[in-house]
């Protein structure tokens, strides 16, 4: 069922969804047990998260099925699964129910999503995946470029919510470029809710560009992984390297 005519009330309040993909790049680099995405979740809600974000990747370069199903155990705000268009992730987030969905788009070659997901190339296959996932009470997001046809064709789905891609604004070169594609977030925003559409976006934030974003009216979820992750092993480096000397030492 499509949301038009149903305009969302603004969110007040910007919350933060920790993406702890790359926790889970580091134990695969070892393909070992540690770090445990697991463990940074905890941690992540314990310095203030909102929620939980995982992408499960179809070729399980970081995040695995097992993380999924233990996230679902174990995280007290909510868990959002980022997750491409397909039967295999369709079923898994059906038999672990996350508390959204992310639908977004998958290249196996690609080092990052490239681009938003073509929801208005593909809408009767992705109205489809709404009314599998939504009647099993999972929100379905739809990961897109703030683009209108996509804005527009993603509310026709009945999904509840978009997460508009940040990647070109992260990666604008000039201050003019940012600020042009700062205005497309901001429309983007402001026609989703019209049309009924709750408002999360993502990709590429950092400590230096997320203000302008976070205060964009109606956004609802700041999805943030990359950024927090590099900086939390920079934080940590001091500590571990103490903690490992003190061990030498007795
Ligand atoms: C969809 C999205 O933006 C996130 O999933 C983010 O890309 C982290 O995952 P990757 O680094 O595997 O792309
Ligand atoms: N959907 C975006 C996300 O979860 C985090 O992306 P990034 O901060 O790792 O680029």
């Amino acid at each position: 069922m499509s949301n038009q005519g149903r305009k969302q009330e603004q969110p007040t309040i910007v919350t933060l969804g920790v993406n702890i993909d790359h926790i889970a790049t580091i134990r695969q680099a070892r393909r070992t047990i540690e770090p445990d995405p697991i463990a940074g979740a905890v941690l992540a809600e314990l310095g203030g998260a909102d929620g939980i974000t995982v992408h499960l990747r179809e070729d399980r370069r970081h995040i695995q099925d097992r993380d999924v199903r233990l996230l679902r155990e174990t995280v007290q705000t909510h868990l959002n699964l980022e997750m491409a268009a397909t039967p295999e992730m369709i079923s898994i987030a059906l038999e672990i129910k996350p508390d959204y969905v992310t639908v977004v788009p998958e290249k196996r070659e690609e080092v990052t999503t490239e681009g938003g997901l073509d929801v208005a190339g593909d809408s009767s296959r992705m109205t489809h995946l709404v009314e599998q996932l939504q009647s099993a009470e999972i929100p379905v997001s739809w990961f897109i470029d703030p683009d209108s046809r996509q804005i527009e064709a993603a509310a026709k789905t009945g999904a509840k919510f978009i997460e508009l891609h940040t990647g070109r604004y992260a990666e604008a070169k000039t201050e003019t470029t940012r600020e042009g594609e700062l205005a497309h977030l901001q429309e983007s925003c402001e026609l989703a809710l019209s049309l009924g559409l709750r408002v999360n976006a993502g990709h590429g934030l950092t400590y230096h560009n997320v203000a302008p974003i976070a205060t964009l009216p109606g956004m609802e979820e700041l999805n943030i992984g990359h950024s927090i992750i590099s900086r939390a092993v920079l934080v940590g480096l001091e500590r571990a390297v103490r903690e490992m000397k003190s061990i030498i030492k007795s």
